[in-house]
């Protein structure tokens, strides 16, 4: 008996049949929620060198002196951009055993935090102190920031048409979601973040995920892996099917938001990386890509008449969901709320540095929202 897959979505038939693939995206995205993306570069011209170059400096950049790549630490940064090494990110309260950078939307800081005292005009929602600069090795690798710069670029061409794609899968009126992605105020952009990671083969017998089962708290997530293999994700019947590499495939899913949005209708669903073993030949490199609405976005799920018919009727017919990662653990109507305290707990001593529980009320360690991964 062959394994389960993913469904294989073509980029080609977005182009050409887009009420084709708006069929193939509520087949799958109200299913098992996983996607691969293939057919990329007819529609994305540079999209096999810039996948290339983002893994050839991804290895070179983790291949730098340990000293160096701690020199853009992330606890550096109250904006939470930069290096952490292993087993310092945390997924449900236990550390995973990856390296990564971590990056987001290339800006001036736009807030003060802590706010001046009340009555002074600037004070302002601490959620905004995510917006601020990227850390890059500026002089040990500097050609790493523009090939993340490019490869960050064709991802949000590609994630602006795809959320239209699935807004119109979802409603006739598509601009309901489109919406929520789209900037009221040029400082305050998409807060799209994205992550370059390494997952060593675990030689030190240390227990432990690549990362520990999650839904990802964004709009959309585009994956590109490299053929070493190791994520999974979650079926409905709680199974886990891996997500064999596809070279120049991305793998894409949707995060809390646009199971908020769309009112449950396209779930987000639990994944996890499993620890690269011992016997692997190399580390594993991933560079997720983490589409979202800006932070002071308000989000409102559509109501069941703004959905099409037939997938409210789906809705009604579907079995519940075994998973291993309580649900709606980052649905906020703010979508800055959810951001802070999903990157607050993640990154807990970069927050304590920062902020801490005297100022911050929000963010840090959630327990009440992690169940044990199954
Ligand atoms: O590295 C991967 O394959 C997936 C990572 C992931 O799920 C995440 O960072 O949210
Ligand atoms: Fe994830």
């Amino acid at each position: 008996m062959s394994s389960p897959s993913l469904p294989v979505l073509s980029y080609a038939v977005a182009k050409a049949s887009p009420e084709q693939f708006a069929q193939q995206l509520q087949d799958s995205l109200s299913t098992v929620g996983f996607i691969y993306l293939d057919g990329i570069e007819s529609h994305l011209p540079g999209w096999r060198s810039a996948w290339d170059k983002a893994f050839a400096d991804a290895e070179r950049f983790f291949a730098l002196p340990q000293e160096e790549k701690e020199g853009m630490h992330i606890s550096q940064s109250r904006h939470f951009r930069g290096y952490s090494g292993v087993g310092s990110e945390t997924t449900q309260g236990k550390s995973d055993l990856r390296e990564q950078i971590d990056l987001g939307p290339d800006s001036l800081p736009i807030v003060d935090y802590p706010p001046p005292p009340v009555g002074t005009p600037s004070a302002s929602a601490i959620e905004l102190s995510l917006y601020g600069p990227n850390l890059y090795p500026t002089t040990s690798l500097p050609e790493l920031e523009t090939t993340i710069r490019d490869y960050r670029a064709l991802c949000e061409t590609l994630a602006n048409d795809l959320i239209r794609l699935i807004a119109a899968s979802l409603t006739p009126q598509p601009e309901l979601i489109v919406d929520a992605f789209t900037p009221s105020d040029a400082s305050r952009p998409p807060y799209s973040r994205m992550k370059i990671a390494r997952y060593p083969p675990v030689t030190d017998g240390r227990e432990g995920a690549g990362v520990g089962a999650h839904r990802d708290g964004g709009g959309l997530t585009l994956l590109a892996q490299d053929d070493t293999g190791g994520l999974q994700v979650q079926a409905w019947d709680g199974f886990w099917i891996n997500v064999t590499p596809r070279p120049y495939s991305l793998v894409i899913n949707v995060g809390q938001v646009v199971e908020n949005l769309s009112s449950g209708t396209y779930p987000s669903t639990t994944h996890r990386v499993l620890p690269t073993p011992p016997t692997a030949t190399k580390a594993r490199l991933s560079i997720p890509f983490f589409f979202c609405p800006p932070l002071d976005s308000v989000l409102t799920p559509l109501k069941p008449e703004q959905l099409h018919p037939e997938l409210v009727a789906a809705a009604q017919k579907r079995a519940e969901v075994v998973s291993a990662v309580v649900k709606g653990d980052l649905i906020e109507s703010v979508f800055g709320r959810a951001a802070w305290r999903g990157m607050t707990r993640s990154q807990e001593k970069t927050w304590r540095k920062w902020y801490g529980p005297e100022v911050d009320s929000l963010g840090g360690p959630d327990p009440k929202s992690w169940v044990a991964a199954a």
